[in-house]
């Protein structure tokens, strides 16, 4: 049985991150099929069932598997209360009394869950969980499952795209939150993010909830919000070191604008700035000084917001503080972060402020792959990039369409026909394997039935396409991989993975990637991944394709 801590086996299994996710969080057909299997007598039945996706999202050729803590957590703390049975009695209210009694004793202490790790990289067809247990309860599983993979593996592999794009040295930060869907789709968005290489978020539940860096800069209202310098009331700032204080950092602030107007090396680039802005980042500046950093595109971007910047950047070196750098909101990025960078190198050389010129130079403004790419072909001095609307939205793809389908049922492999033989299921309890080559890249994913001998290194295997009959590999793999594994072993005395924190699965998706051969992974006709089944599968799925297809009869 389950305790209150969502524990069968021992160590502890927190609940849902949403409080939303219970069993009713679910179709109404799944408690009709139910019910249909109660009165069967079928609801015993074991079922194995496949959880997978057809075909890799955005173009791509690759997807990262995001969700499995939230369905573990799902199933160990999977009970019904008194209230929701009472709610199903009063939507079902034809089915028999039993059928509810039924419902209040379920857990799913006789489920078994093999899966995928969280954060790796995966492929169509291959099942990234593999869900066995009586029919009826299993069955309960599939739409919390599939809601629950869905988006985590969509904006995963999204957030890795833009990571693979931007290059391993951008900072990429995730600004989403205002523009996701509705607070869930905020908080997977920002945990999700963050899995798949994002650096940080804005949104400061995510920090929270899972550990992951808060970053920010601050808003167009905030400059805006001033009129001019003399509404700085407290101008004193101490020192970096505390060694001494000055007392008006507004002159000190005017003083530096000065001596770069009168520069040489400056002369010609801004005349006056905007004074209203200048006394937004000379507030900011006297708020934070350990973390003075300007949105500069308010009035624009060369003639105030960045000269500005850099007169109350320099007051704060004198008194032994460092700026942390600006943010770009609009216009062109890659020429106005030249410019900016140009003009913070005239400052370092200018007034000798070593590392002045490496100021931090964030971006944003509706950017996605698309735009970044564009920015990287015109080149650009982009540091950090902010990203929102198109990241957490997964503009560019509403869905990854993963499924749930039955392939086993007290012991008789099933499967799902379908004119579209992409959508043909592959049928058995299956095992899955990855068999890398011998530059220590993946080659191929490889199914076979459960009771068949695993693929071993150094021995040659026949890998064939599941579908196409002339589409078939030898490979002599140089390491094997067994991809599902454990992750609830129900009342069985199994050991199951732990579940590793966000910031360990991140590291495992960077690791991942890293490993993909780079043909796989361009955006522009990737090459794609292999997933083949072992020649026996292949044989029996042929053999059950034409056993189940009626044969059509021509008038
Ligand atoms: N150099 C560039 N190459 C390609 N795309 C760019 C470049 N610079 C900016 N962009 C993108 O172009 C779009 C510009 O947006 P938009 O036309 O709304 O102008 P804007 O700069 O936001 O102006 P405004 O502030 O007046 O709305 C954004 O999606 C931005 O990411
Ligand atoms: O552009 P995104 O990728 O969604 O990134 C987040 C955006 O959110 C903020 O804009 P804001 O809410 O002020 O709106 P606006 O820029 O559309 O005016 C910020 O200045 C970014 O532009
Ligand atoms: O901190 C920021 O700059 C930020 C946060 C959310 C959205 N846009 C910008
Ligand atoms: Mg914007």
């Amino acid at each position: 049985m389950t305790d209150s801590n969502g524990s069968i086996d021992g160590e502890a299994i927190g609940r849902p991150t949403n409080p939303m996710v219970s069993p009713l969080l679910t179709d109404l057909y799944q408690f009709t099929m139910a019910y249909a299997y109660w009165k069967a007598g079928k609801h015993q039945e074991r079922a194995v069932f496949d959880l997978f996706f057809r075909r890799n999202p955005f173009g791509g050729e690759y997807t990262i598997f995001g969700g499995l803590e939230e369905c573990i957590r799902f199933i160990a703390n999977f009970k019904f209360t008194e209230e929701e049975i009472s709610f199903l009695c009063s939507v079902m209210p034809t089915c028999e009394d039993g059928f509810f009694d039924y419902l209040r004793e379920i857990d799913c202490s006789d489920v078994e869950v093999y899966a995928i790790s969280e954060g790796s990289v995966v492929f169509p067809k291959v099942p990234l969980m593999r869900i066995e247990g009586p029919v009826a309860v299993v069955q309960l599983l599939e739409t919390p499952f599939v809601n629950l993979v869905n988006y985590a593996s969509l904006v995963t592999t999204n957030a890795a795209r833009h990571r693979f794009v931007a290059g391993k040295t951008k900072h990429l930060l995730e600004f989403g939150l205002r523009r996701a869907q509705g607070p869930d789709g905020g908080i997977s968005a920002s945990r999700y993010c963050y899995m798949g290489g994002f650096d940080a978020t804005s949104n400061v539940a995510a920090g929270r909830l899972f550990g992951i860096p808060l970053r920010g800069t601050h808003s167009h209202a905030f400059v805006s919000s001033f009129m001019s310098l003399d509404e700085i009331v407290n101008k004193t700032l101490r020192s970096y070191d505390g060694s001494s204080t000055c007392d008006d950092f507004v002159s000190l602030v005017e003083c530096w604008l000065n001596k770069m107007q009168r520069a040489d090396s400056l002369r010609g680039t801004f005349g006056d700035t905007n004074q209203s802005e200048l006394a937004a980042f000379t507030s900011y500046a006297l708020a934070l000084p350990n973390n003075f950093l300007a949105l500069v595109d308010t009035y624009d971007v060369m003639r105030s917001g960045v000269p500005n910047f850099c007169a109350v950047s320099l007051a704060l070196n004198e008194l032994g503080y460092r700026a942390m750098g600006i943010r770009l909101d609009s216009g062109d990025l890659a020429y106005l972060s030249i410019e900016a960078r140009k003009f913070f190198c005239a400052i370092e050389k200018e007034f000798d402020i070593p590392e002045f010129g490496k100021m931090n130079i964030t971006a944003s403004n509706d950017l996605n792959e698309e735009t970044i790419d564009a920015l990287n072909k015109q080149g650009h001095e982009v540091d950090s990039f902010g990203i929102g609307t198109y990241l957490v939205t997964c503009y560019a793809q509403a869905a990854l369409g993963c499924v749930f389908k039955l392939v086993e049922i007290n012991n008789q492999p099933r499967m799902k026909l379908s004119e579209d033989v992409s959508k043909v299921s592959i049928p058995c309890k299956k095992r899955c394997f990855r068999l890398y080559g011998r530059e220590g890249y993946p080659l191929v994913d490889i199914m076979t039935g459960e009771n068949e001998p695993a693929p071993r290194m150094g021995d040659r295997i026949l890998c064939r396409h599941p579908f196409n009959e002339s589409k078939r590999a030898y490979v002599v793999p140089q390491r094997v991989e067994e991809l599902l594994k454990c992750y609830w072993a129900g009342g069985s005395a199994n050991k199951r993975e732990d579940l590793p924190p966000v910031k360990d699965i991140r590291e495992r998706c960077i690791q991942q990637l890293e490993q993909m051969r780079p043909d796989h992974m361009r955006r522009l006709n990737p090459t794609p991944y292999k997933v083949s089944v072992s020649a026996r599968l292949y044989d029996f799925i042929h053999f059950l394709w034409l056993n189940e297809a009626p044969v059509g009869e021509l008038q």
